[in-house]
């Protein structure tokens, strides 16, 4: 059973503090082998590669086979069904559509002073996907990373994927083409990380490395951070569901499991103002879970870590949700649009009874790698941001360094950098000349 809360309850702040501070992810201290794992591939290259392949994904292979090539490619999209394709072609053009938008623009003007001043945008040149290739692989995670990248302009895209005795997913390889993926490998784990990072002979380093993966993904790419950009190390899955009693007890229940069913540790929650409505989401959980296919790792999720807290109003839900900072948060109610504007941190919100959190999974459009554990409170879903940066620009003419360089030369001379002071300086005496 999930637990229970009620804002009515005397104790109800030191249970719900208790639910914010819950501990769901086991974190494996991997970071040793990851690091002798980097430090292998940055001396061996692809003989390292070749190695740990061997190991951990029972594959032996030699150089010239650690990328998939064009045939290879064609062979495996040849095997996905006409309805998986177009499906996966209807996710791409609404994710491409909605990323389009997300570009922003360069901004150049003239200020009092008669300043230039502006910025630019430019994409990274190089960016690498992780995708997983263990126990689970999403092809629609391919096309949310994929193709922000792409819409930003990034040159050269690359992808990872382990193939655990040679098994490759067709519909990866097709997602990674119809992003417009430019080279494959099939490589995991640390290693790929390493290699994407740093270079080996056959894999060109990147910029950026984007992608969700295990522990051991996890602690590579925080220790790649740096040498490269990262995306961020996405948790478990979470949901919060705020529902009043005009709603379809059963529809809640299916939105609940959509993410407990991702993984024992994933979190769904239903904020409620109607105990009646609660007790029969509750009910509806339980009825489902007799027959899900994945009602094992579902049941565990929500025995061990969902929540039913019920309040007096909206308003209260609003402000417990803002605590929670979930990574999705469904608002099933009757002013969907209002209650949002009460919302400040969630990483994506899904509006009305007619938008389950899992039409925002595939199709909906906006990203669906998204800020877990709280960490909405200060960071955002993956998007074309993340694979452009912004160049700053200024142009002084002579009237505008006259107006505003002596500020710079006190400033400098207040932190007793001289050179700084004086090319300012040097440059005055001349209009002075
Ligand atoms: N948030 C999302 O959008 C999202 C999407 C897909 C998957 N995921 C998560 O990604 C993870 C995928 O994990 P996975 O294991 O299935 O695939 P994975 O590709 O992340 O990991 C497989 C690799 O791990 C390495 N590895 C395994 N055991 C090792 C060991 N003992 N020592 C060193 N390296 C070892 C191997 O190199 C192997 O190739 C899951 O936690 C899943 O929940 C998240
Ligand atoms: N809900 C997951 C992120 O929290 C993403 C996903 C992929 N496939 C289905 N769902
Ligand atoms: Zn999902």
């Amino acid at each position: 059973m999930p637990v229970f809360l009620s804002t009515r309850d005397a104790d109800f702040e030191d249970q719900f503090t208790a639910l914010l501070g819950a501990k769901r992810e086991d974190s494996p201290d991997v970071d040793h082998i990851v690091a002798e794992i980097i430090a292998d591939v940055r001396a061996r290259g692809d003989a390292a590669l070749l190695d740990y392949t061997a190991k951990f994904d029972r594959m032996v292979l030699s150089a010239d086979q650690l990328a998939f090539t064009a045939e290879e490619i064609d062979a495996l999209v040849a095997q996905v069904s006409d309805e998986e394709r177009a499906a996966l072609e209807v996710a791409a053009a609404r994710i491409r559509a909605y990323h389009e938008r997300q570009m922003p623009e360069d901004q150049r003007w003239v200020d009092d002073s008669g300043a230039e001043l502006g910025w630019r945008w430019t994409p990274v040149s190089a960016a690498g996907l992780y995708v997983p290739g263990g126990l689970a692989s999403y092809p629609s995670s391919v096309l949310m990373n994929a193709i922000p990248a792409k819409v930003a302009g990034v040159g050269r895209l690359a992808i990872t994927v382990p193939t655990p005795d040679g098994i490759a997913n067709p519909l990866v390889l097709l997602a990674a083409r119809l992003a417009g993926v430019d080279e494959i490998y099939r490589i995991g784990g640390a290693q790929a990380v390493a290699a994407l990072a740093y270079g080996t002979e056959t894999v060109r380093p990147v910029d950026k490395i984007t992608g969700p993966g295990n522990a051991f993904v996890a602690a590579a790419k925080r220790r790649v951070f740096g040498k490269v950009g990262i995306d961020m190390i996405a948790g478990p899955s979470e949901i919060l569901v705020i529902a009043d009693k005009d709603n379809d007890a059963d529809w809640i229940a299916l939105d609940l499991l959509s993410q407990a069913e991702h993984d024992e540790s994933a979190q769904s929650i239903l904020i409620t103002d109607s105990e009646a409505f609660a007790s029969d989401v509750v009910a509806a959980v339980e009825k489902r879970l007799e027959t899900l296919e994945r009602r094992a790792i579902a049941g565990a999720s929500w025995r061990d870590f969902g929540a039913v807290v019920l309040v007096e109003d909206m308003d209260q839900a609003a402000a417990l949700s803002d605590r929670i900072a979930p990574e999705h948060l469904e608002l099933c109610v009757a002013d969907p649009d209002a209650l949002s504007e009460k919302i400040t941190h969630a990483g994506a919100i899904f509006l009305g009874a007619w938008t389950p959190e899992a039409i925002g999974d595939y199709v909906g459009g906006p990203n669906h790698v998204l800020p877990t554990a709280r960490s909405a409170r200060f960071s955002s879903g993956l998007s074309v941001m993340d694979f452009v940066k912004r160049t700053t620009l200024a142009k002084m003419t002579p009237a505008a360094l006259r107006a505003i360089g002596p500020s710079a030369e006190v400033l400098a001379k207040s932190e007793s950098l001289e050179a700084h002071g004086l090319s300012v300086t040097a440059r005055l005496q001349k209009l002075n000349d």
